[in-house]
């Protein structure tokens, strides 16, 4: 199917009647959560979805509000066609709890002074922002998410809602993340918020309507965010060692490098769109987010119903492929239903935000199960068992095939013939199929999913694969193309 944009989309408020308890102990009232949503909620109320945004993300995943240019921060997931399908699910994003970007955070109005909270708003953890979450879906009137997915801090939010409101949701996908914050993570948070927190103009959090405000805090926090989310690969492929707007080093500390340019102007690009506290209070939920504080990960996550999946970026340096792999463990030693997926790209962190074909794959494969049934070939020639080779290779040539199943007269599947049987053929001076063909033939069912049999051609290095029943009924095949095209149509 053709992929395109969920189109022109609004920003909704959601007003949370009572007050919010929090993990802290404090409680917080009049909060207003920022929210999007994308494609009809069906009336069984059974196909919503709830995306979490990452750190510096914001409710407008998919679509543009004024500039067709600028879309949502997930448009390459989310939209008809997509791995997300706005003609199939209904999508729902909002900002979090502490941001800046529509929901109640330090930048909002205290009720009590009138003033902004500052440092006034509590401290907020992973579990607030999901409560408050859990409030704005009751107000849609959803009982039961068919999923919740998020990378990095969505993929904790995701996995909190898991573990939190373990029947409200059918599937959860964790992407890129940790279910337990590591000393390292913690340490490049604590430098990006002395950096603000250094900074003369952040003045102990009041800075709003001041004429200077804490820029170079933020921007140099975000510099050193921004190194994490990407890899020494994709450096050394965006820059190498060039040098920016000059020929020659300078010899003084002006900017020499593209990279440092580059980083300069990521700093620079996030000033304008967030708020200095909010990045405070946000980086310290993520510090705070720990499944398994109450003593073991897989004791944290035994309350789990959903069905998982964990997905890891292989060149991430900041939440490391280990960190899924324990997250995987823990959930396998509690018997929950979870698939390991882990994306190939030289992206790092943020490859969840970037690799388009590989993540729109395995989100959809998870999502809508994709079975053989959906992608095989069903009119498939076959060849007669007491045929001659020449005959198959006859056939083979005529149909451009390479792989041409073996059937008796009741279409029963008795084995294959391959290219590589044919050159056997020739060696061996065999004219007889019955002579060349594989007999032990691998075969796959219409029900099986795609994920099982991609692991299946895998392991056994198999291009194609006949589909057949219970009674070896001949049914169709699968091809390591078919899967191919089914990754390339995002
Ligand atoms: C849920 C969420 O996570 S939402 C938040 C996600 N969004 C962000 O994190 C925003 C900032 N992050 C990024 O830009 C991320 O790297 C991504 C993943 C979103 C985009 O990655 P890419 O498409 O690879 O973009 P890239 O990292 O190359 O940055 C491109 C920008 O750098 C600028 N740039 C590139 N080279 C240089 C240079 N030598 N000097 C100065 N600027 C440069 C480009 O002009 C472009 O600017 P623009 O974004 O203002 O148009
Ligand atoms: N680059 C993304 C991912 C960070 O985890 C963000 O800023 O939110």
């Amino acid at each position: 199917m053709k992929q395109k944009s969920v189109g022109r989309v609004k920003n909704k408020k959601f007003a949370i009647k009572d007050d919010l308890k929090l993990s802290s102990g404090k409680t917080l009232s009049n909060v207003e959560l920022s929210y999007e949503t994308y494609g009809d909620l069906n009336s069984a109320k059974s196909n919503a979805i709830l995306v979490c945004h990452a750190l510096t993300g914001d409710a407008h995943a998919a679509g543009w509000h004024l500039n067709p240019a600028k879309p949502g921060w997930w448009d390459m997931i989310i939209g008809p066609g997509k791995a997300l399908d706005t003609d199939k699910y209904f999508v729902i994003c909002s900002n979090v709890l502490g941001g800046c970007k529509g929901s109640t955070g330090p930048s909002s109005i205290n009720p009590e002074t009138g003033q902004e909270y500052a440092l006034d708003f509590p401290i907020i953890t992973i579990e607030d922002m999901v409560h408050a979450q859990k409030k704005l879906i009751e107000y849609i009137g959803i009982e039961k998410l068919y999923a919740v997915i998020g990378g990095s801090m969505g993929g904790m939010q995701a996995l909190q809602w898991a573990v939190s409101y373990p029947g409200m949701m059918e599937k959860a996908s964790i992407i890129a993340t940790t279910a337990r914050s590591s000393p390292q993570q913690i340490a490049f948070n604590e430098v990006g918020r002395q950096s603000i927190i250094s900074d003369p103009f952040w003045n102990n959090g009041e800075y709003y309507g001041k004429e200077r405000t804490p820029r170079s805090g933020l921007s140099v926090a975000r510099m050193i965010g921004h190194i994490t989310y990407l890899s020494d690969e994709s450096m050394y492929k965006k820059f190498g060692r060039d040098l920016q707007d000059r020929d020659e080093l300078s010899y003084d500390f002006a900017l020499d490098f593209q990279v440092e340019s580059y980083l300069h102007h990521q700093g620079e690009s996030f000033v304008r769109r967030f708020d200095a506290n909010s990045y405070l209070y946000i980086t310290k939920a993520v510090d705070y987010f720990d499944l398994a504080i109450n003593g073991s990960l897989s004791d944290g996550l035994k309350d789990i119903k959903a069905k998982i999946q964990v997905i890891a970026v292989d060149s991430d340096w900041l939440y490391p492929v280990d960190q899924s792999k324990d997250l995987l463990t823990a959930l396998q030693t509690n018997d929950t239903e979870v698939i390991y997926n882990e994306i190939k790209s030289d992206y790092g962190h943020d490859a969840f935000l970037l690799e388009n074909g590989q993540m729109n794959f395995v989100l959809s494969n998870f999502l809508s199960e994709n079975t053989v049934e959906d992608v095989m070939r069903t009119e498939v020639p076959t060849i007669p068992i007491d045929s001659t080779v020449k005959e198959a290779a006859v056939i083979m040539f005529d149909d451009e095939i390479t792989h041409l199943p073996v059937v008796d007269e009741n279409n029963l599947l008795f084995g294959i013939v391959t290219a590589w049987d044919l050159s056997k053929s020739i060696v061996e001076d065999c004219t007889e199929l019955r002579e060349v063909m594989t007999k032990d033939v691998k075969t796959c069912k219409c029900e099986d999913s795609i994920e099982h049999i991609a692991r299946l051609m895998k392991k056994f290095n198999i291009s194609c694969l006949p589909v057949v029943d219970d009674e070896l009924n001949l049914e169709g095949i699968i091809t390591t193309d078919q899967i191919s095209h089914l990754i390339s149509n995002y």
